[in-house]
Parts: C-alpha cells; sequence; structure tokens
C-alpha cells in the first residue's frame, strides 16, 4: 500500500469536465507520478477524464519513492491546490479528517471492488501486482464471468436470493456487477430495482451484510458536513436520499429504506452512465413510526418514533446546507420515498437554492406523460380532447396531473388553471371537488373542481366518465373488475395505468386489465408485469416506472452543469422518451420502448434536458457541446475492464 497525496485527486473528475480551471491538465504532460497513480487508482469513464492516462510512463515501482503532486500551472503552487477537506485552513484548534489515497495491490487488489476482477487478471497484471499465488491459474474473459454469473443468479429460485446475489457482486467485483446489469437489463432490473427491492428493505435489518451508502441519523445532528467526509470519494455529483417514510407503496420503514437509493443509484450508472464514484446513496434516519421494526432486534435504525416539525426541519436544513457546501452548486440531490408532507415541502423550500428533484413527484410525472403521449397513438385524439381521473392524490398523482395540465396548455395555450380541469382525482375520502377545498392539503386543492360528492371510485368513474384512469394510491387490488368493467364500457380503448409499487400494492394485474376490458385496455404499470395472452393476442403490457427518467434526466443536468431544475426540463424528457418509441413497439402494443435500449434513450432524455437547460440559461457548462446527443453517449461510464499497467 502507498500513500500519496490526496491533492493529486483535486482535480474535477467530473463529466462537465472543460469549464473546470483544470482542463488545462488534460492537455499538459503531467507529472509522471500522478499520471502513474491516476491509472492505477481511479474510476474513469470515457469524457470524465482529466489526466490523461495514456501519457506516463512511470511504473508502479517509482511511485514508491513519495508522494506525488499537482501542480497548478498559472499559480505554479504545488499541492492543496482545492482545500475541499479544509484541511489547509483549518486552525489548529480545529479537528480535521486524516484521508489517505493508496494504491491497491495483491490481497487487498483482489478485496477492492473498483478494481478486483477475480480470474479475469491478466498474466501481466498478476505479474506487476502481486497476485502470483493468490489465484488459481485459469485466466477467464469478462464475458465468461457474465456468463458464469447469470448461470449462478438463475439458479436461485428465490428473488431475494438473487438480490443478494447481486449485492454481494457490487461488493466484491464493481464493473461486472455492472457488467451484468447493462448485459441482462430486463432481467435484471426487477431483482436490483422493484419488485425485490421493496422486499430487501422489509428484511434489510436480517440480510445485512456489509453497510452500503451513507446513513445520517438524528445523532449526527450538528457534523453532518463531517459525516459527508467520512465518504471515501470527493467527486459527487448524484445523491439519492430517503427518510425512509413511504418506501414504495410498502409504507415506513425507517432505516432499512437505504435499499433504495442503493438501487437507483444502481440504475443512475447501469441506464444513465454516470460514474459510480460519483453516486451517492444517503439514507436520513429520523426514527420510524413502524412498530414491527422498532420491536425487531435485527432493526439496524435509530429505535424511536419519528422526528417531526422543527427537529426534522433543522436536520433536514443542516443537511442540505453541508450537501451544498461539500459538492459545491452543481450537486444534484434527488429525493425519494419520502412521505407526501415532506415531499411537496422539501421541493418547495429547496427548489430555489438547490439542484434538486423529487423522482416520485417529477420522475413520475414525466414517465407517465411519455407514455400518456405515446398512447395517444392507439386512444386517438391529442391530451386535450381526453379526461384523467386518478386513484391517489399524492405525490404521483398530483405530480403527473400537473405535468398533463401543463403539456395540454402548453400544445392548446389554454391556460394552466383551465386546463386542470380535465384532470379529476379520488384520495381516501373520494373524488376531490370544491366543497372539500378548506379540508384538503395544500397540494391537492388545485384539483377541488365543482362537482357534488362522490365516496367510490367506480361511481366517480361513471359520473366523470375519463377516457384514462391512473392508480397511484399505493394500494393493491383497488381497480376491481367493475372498476375496469366501467371504463371499458366507456371507452372502446381505456388507457390503464397501475403505476403503485411493489407488484402487491399494483391497483391491479396486467392480466386483469385484459381480461376485465377484453383485450382492449392500454395497460402499463409501475413494477413489470409478464405478458398476457388473451383470446389468441399475446399483450405486452408497459412498465410506467421513473427509471425510464431520472437516469437520463440526470445525466442532463450534470453534463451540462445545470443549476437549477425548471419544469419545462421534465415536458422535453417525456417528449423525448415518448419519440423513442418506435413503429415496430407500437406494432406490439407498446407505449414505451424496451428497456433493453435504455442507454440510447437515456442520451436522448439528457440531450433534451440539457438542450432546455441551455435555453432557460440554467446551464454552467460553456460552450454547449454542438451534438449533445453525441456528448452524452462520449460521457457514459463503461464497465468493461481496463488494463492495469
Ligand atoms: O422505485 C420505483 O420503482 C418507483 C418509485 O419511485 C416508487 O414507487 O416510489
Ligand atoms: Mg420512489
Amino acid at each position: 500500500m502507498y500513500s500519496l497525496n490526496r491533492s493529486c485527486f483535486m482535480s474535477n473528475t467530473s463529466i462537465t469536465g472543460s469549464s473546470s480551471p483544470f482542463s488545462n491538465y488534460q492537455r499538459r504532460r503531467l507529472p509522471a507520478k500522478v499520471v502513474a497513480l491516476s491509472t492505477a487508482n481511479r474510476d474513469h469513464s470515457n469524457g470524465s477524464v482529466l489526466l490523461d492516462t495514456r501519457s506516463g510512463t512511470t511504473t508502479l515501482q517509482e511511485m514508491r519513492d513519495g508522494y506525488a503532486e499537482v501542480v497548478d500551472p498559472k499559480s505554479g503552487v504545488t499541492g492543496g491546490v482545492q482545500d475541499v477537506y479544509g484541511e489547509d485552513t483549518a486552525t489548529e484548534d480545529q479537528p480535521v479528517t486524516p484521508w489517505a489515497v493508496s494504491v491497491a495491490s495483491g490481497y487487498s487488489l483482489l478485496r477492492d471492488p473498483h478494481h478486483n476482477k477475480g480470474l479475469a487478471f491478466n498474466e501481466k497484471e498478476r505479474d506487476s501486482h502481486y497476485l502470483c499465488g493468490l489465484l488459481p491459474p485459469t485466466v477467464v474473459s469478462q464475458e465468461i464471468q457474465v456468463k458464469k454469473m447469470m448461470h449462478n443468479i438463475r439458479n436461485y429460485q428465490v428473488p431475494l436470493q438473487r438480490y443478494m446475489a447481486m449485492m454481494d457482486l457490487q461488493e466484491r467485483n464493481q464493473r461486472l456487477f455492472y457488467k451484468l446489469l447493462m448485459d441482462n437489463v430486463e432481467e435484471l432490473l426487477p431483482i436490483v430495482y422493484t419488485p425485490t427491492v421493496g422486499e430487501a428493505c422489509q428484511k434489510y435489518g436480517s440480510i445485512f451484510n456489509r453497510p452500503q451508502g451513507l446513513f445520517i441519523s438524528l445523532k449526527e445532528k450538528g457534523k453532518i458536513l463531517e459525516v459527508l467526509r467520512n465518504w471515501p470519494e470527493k467527486n459527487i455529483q448524484v445523491i439519492v436520499v430517503t427518510d425512509g417514510e413511504r418506501i414504495l407503496g410498502l409504507g415506513d420503514l425507517g432505516c432499512q429504506g437505504m435499499g433504495i437509493p442503493v438501487g437507483k443509484l444502481s440504475l443512475y450508472t447501469a441506464l444513465g452512465g454516470v460514474r459510480p464514484s460519483a453516486c451517492l446513496p444517503i439514507t436520513i434516519d429520523v426514527g420510524t413510526n413502524n412498530e414491527e421494526l422498532l420491536n425487531d432486534e435485527f432493526y439496524i435504525g435509530l429505535r424511536q418514533k419519528r422526528a417531526n416539525g422543527q427537529e426534522y426541519a433543522e436536520l433536514l436544513h443542516e443537511f442540505m446546507t453541508a450537501v451544498k457546501q461539500n459538492y459545491g452548486e452543481k450537486i444534484l440531490v434527488q429525493f425519494e420515498d419520502f412521505a407526501n408532507h415532506n415531499a411537496f415541502n422539501l421541493l418547495e423550500k429547496y427548489g430555489t437554492t438547490h439542484l434538486v428533484f423529487n423522482d416520485d413527484i417529477q420522475g413520475t410525472a414525466s414517465v407517465v406523460l411519455a407514455g400518456l403521449i405515446s398512447a395517444m397513438k392507439f386512444a386517438g385524439g391529442s391530451l386535450a380532447d381526453h379526461t384523467f381521473l386518478f386513484l391517489g392524490a399524492g405525490e404521483a398523482g398530483t405530480g403527473i396531473a400537473e405535468l398533463i395540465a401543463l403539456e395540454i396548455s402548453k400544445q392548446t395555450n389554454i391556460p394552466v388553471e383551465e386546463t386542470r380541469k380535465k384532470v379529476w382525482l379520488v384520495d381516501s375520502k373520494g373524488l376531490i371537488v370544491s366543497s372539500r377545498a378548506e379540508s384538503l392539503q395544500h397540494f391537492k386543492r388545485p384539483w377541488a373542481h365543482e362537482h357534488e360528492p362522490v365516496t367510490e371510485l367506480v361511481d366517480a368513474v361513471n359520473k366523470i366518465k375519463p377516457t384514462v384512469l391512473i392508480g397511484t394510491s399505493g394500494q393493491g387490488k383497488t381497480f376491481t373488475k367493475e372498476v375496469v368493467e366501467a371504463m371499458s364500457a366507456l371507452n372502446e380503448k381505456p388507457i390503464i395505468l397501475a403505476l403503485s409499487n411493489p407488484t402487491s400494492q399494483s391497483e391491479c394485474t396486467a392480466e386483469e386489465a385484459y381480461t376485465w376490458s377484453q383485450g382492449r385496455a392500454i395497460f402499463a404499470s409501475g413494477s413489470p408485469f409478464e405478458s398476457v395472452e388473451y383470446e389468441g393476442k399475446v399483450h405486452v403490457p408497459g412498465q410506467a416506472n421513473n427509471a425510464y427518467i431520472f437516469p437520463g434526466f440526470g445525466l442532463g443536468l450534470i453534463m451540462s452543469g445545470t443549476i437549477r431544475v425548471h419544469d419545462d426540463m421534465l415536458l422535453v424528457a417525456a417528449e423525448a422518451l415518448a419519440a423513442q418509441v418506435s413503429q415496430e413497439n407500437f406494432d406490439k402494443g407498446l407505449i414505451y420502448p424496451p428497456f433493453k435500449n435504455i442507454r440510447k434513450i437515456s442520451a436522448h432524455i439528457a440531450a433534451k434536458v440539457a438542450a432546455k437547460s441551455y435555453e432557460l440559461g440554467l446551464a454552467t457548462r460553456l460552450p454547449p457541446p454542438k451534438d449533445l446527443v453525441k456528448y452524452a453517449e462520449s460521457c457514459m461510464y463503461s464497465p468493461s475492464y481496463r488494463t492495469y499497467r
């Protein structure tokens, strides 16, 4: 192990590279030791490399001799170029974190998931990295490793075992994990993501092995900045954070919600190409109101009821402030699976000061709007010709409703206050109508239209006569036979979206939707369903999941150096996704493109989001790249193994 001065990593490895004051390094010949170090020890994806790893000639042997330093070409100052950790500016009475960056070799290289290649280390690498004898003689390709892992994973019958095998691999060999996930995305998405990730969160305490992500609990109040600095990676570009209060449709899972940020960020890399080392999963633990967990001896979180009110707001504020202080203005914070009240409050509070995105409100809205735009091919007319009814008026329901109203307003030039009248929502107390306005939470009020009260969903369907029915209630089995039949009596091609996750909370199954509509429904769901054969015809359900949107959306923000999210970016992301549905997909009845093309889809979404950001003056990476799709593709992380010198 060789310790090197960490300052050599201060240069900006972000994909927004060329706007960085460090971009000159790329073209300059670097001190050889830095070059060697960067090759051996860092995760370099295409387009994100500022240190030119090919130009150096120094060997690892030479690196043993001393510390590497970066020389600032302008000032000539050596070392401590960016005092990211505050060590140089700290006075003697202030504690600092003793960071060390080391080059792994031998046994520790095999135990380092970022660089381990297992049996794929070639003879030369085994020789020069002290691996001889630590591996059996055979050398295999990454392709063979993928084949073997898939074989092993398929041998597990229980989805949770498959999940654990995938998490194990991520901890053992990160590149192989991403290669596996990318090459088998349709098969493995339901394992690392919904529905299996939901079960994993429920049982997180008992399957807990090695900690993943960063845990920030009430105990860390007053020192969140220090906790952030404990994370080993410094160039973070995206954080996914949850407080575990509403995990999918499964409710309050407290600290065990960590499975969600970990899973979402795996998709940021696999689907959107953001480097794994730039992703940081965080769970904020303010307690849980889940009695079962509080009494579970394997529970991993704080054993107390949830903090709320001022105590909650103060912790979150300290967190948001520390994040910006540590990572700068362009760090993307994605809120995930917060309960309704906090989700809306946080988005409103930090939307103007931070680069924040709520996946459940905004990501879901964008993906559903995309599905509706393409569903018009089957149902006919434009969005303005349709009437929308929701079951569920929380984050997803009101988020989608608003984006639909905005899109119709954009298409027709009718003010959004008017277009909202095309959209109706039912919550646990029935149809949201003006007579209930006083008692409604603020995010439901725009949807309180003039109508007599209606309590049952089926009655609301018969009265409102929607062409589109959307389930965002988190409650399974709520689109009953009666409800689907009522939709089918009203419409030749009823559009039915059962969005709640995981599968157990889906408002109805694909089979139910197709059977009860006699094969006429245009159906999509939040969690995946198998194809259904109904009267000799195969129906392929779509997966209306925000996983189509957030990876490309986030990439677009990051690659353009965007500093704030704007609703128009959600609209262009939806349009970009809808534009990726091919005639061949339509011929199969699909309203979403298959996930197997997701990297290409994400590049198109990223390009449109970035273009909109430039247009709105919110992008800081200047000048804008000429071809944004190509640029997005060039920024994407590749999981292929690198050769070690
Ligand atoms: O995670 C998913 O599959 C979609 C999502 O954001 C949620 O249901 O909260
Ligand atoms: Mg979510």
